[in-house]
């Protein structure tokens, strides 16, 4: 039984079409990762499925509730993160900003659990410090810790792992990759995916709809390589599976090319293609 069933869901902001027609499934214990360029639509699937904005049409359900008619009690299941929006207390402190989001929930021990968080994401030496004075690696853990202070069993995350050093980056990262072990769904929305779990399922979007959904370790895995050339003073470039490199080294030699160069794709080029 999926945790996130979503039916043909479109969305329009006047003239813009942010989502087309969008079917989606979710099981439980995933970890989804949502990527795909600007303005494709991410953050609009990301809020519908929170119950924060509404369908043109469509049914979507999550947990079993229904976004639209159930969102009190979804909010009560769900924890959600949207780095690019405030939702945080900046002239309250860490512990006092996760009282307060206890309090909202009705969270008994709320002290008790915001004490483990600040514990477990190493804030707990600034947890009596203004949040405006918080680092965007701290903000974004303590975002973290608030939306698990009711302990959800599934987490929207939008775009909290950007503009993070890569110390950050890696104990945020290492964290949602614990709480998926204990059984958390976790659905990110995320231009980074390097340092992603490769188990992870990666669904991309462009223009309102999704293009491809697949396992991240497919991509990871995808060995292509460019070659590139100058033949008779003419630069040549080619991308060929890298099982066929050695041949078409041989062959570029053969018809006497000079300056062969090398280049492996990663995952952001490969996607560049795609897209
Ligand atoms: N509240 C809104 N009012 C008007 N247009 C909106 C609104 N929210 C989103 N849009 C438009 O809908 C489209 C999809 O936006 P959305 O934020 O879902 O994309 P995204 O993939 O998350 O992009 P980004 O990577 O830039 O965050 C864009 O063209 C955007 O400008």
């Amino acid at each position: 039984m999926p945790i996130v069933k979503i039916r043909n869901v479109s969305k329009r902001f006047g003239d813009v079409v942010a989502l087309r027609n969008i079917d989606l499934e979710i099981e439980q214990g995933e970890f989804v990762v949502i990527a795909g360029e600007n303005g494709s639509g991410k953050s609009t699937l990301l809020k519908i499925m929170t119950g924060l904005l509404i369908p043109d049409n469509g049914e979507v359900t999550v947990l079993g509730f229904d976004v639209v008619e159930e969102w009190k009690e979804l909010a009560k299941h769900i924890g959600v993160a949207l780095a690019n929006e405030r939702s945080l207390y900046w002239k309250l402190t860490g512990m006092e900003n996760l009282e307060i989001f206890g309090g909202i929930y009705g969270v008994r021990d709320a002290k008790k659990k915001a004490l483990a968080l600040l514990e477990r994401l190493d804030l707990i030496d600034v947890k009596d410090m203004l949040v405006e004075n918080y680092s965007t690696g701290m903000r974004r853990k303590l975002l973290l810790a608030k939306s698990l202070i009711h302990s959800p069993k599934i987490l929207f995350l939008d775009e909290i792992l950007n503009g993070l050093d890569p110390k950050s980056m890696i104990e945020i990262v290492s964290f949602l990759e614990e709480l998926n072990r204990d059984g958390i769904t976790i659905v990110l929305v995320s231009h980074i995916l390097h340092s992603l779990p490769s188990n992870s399922r990666l669904i991309v979007m462009k223009d309102g709809k999704i293009i491809l959904d697949d396992a991240l370790r497919n991509f990871k895995n995808m060995k292509t390589v460019k070659v590139k050339a100058v033949i008779g003073g003419e630069k040549i470039e080619k991308t060929v599976d890298e099982s066929e490199l050695t041949k078409v080294i041989k062959e570029l030699t053969e018809v006497g090319a000079e300056n062969i160069m090398i280049e492996r794709d990663d995952l952001y080029a490969i996607l560049r293609r795609i897209l």
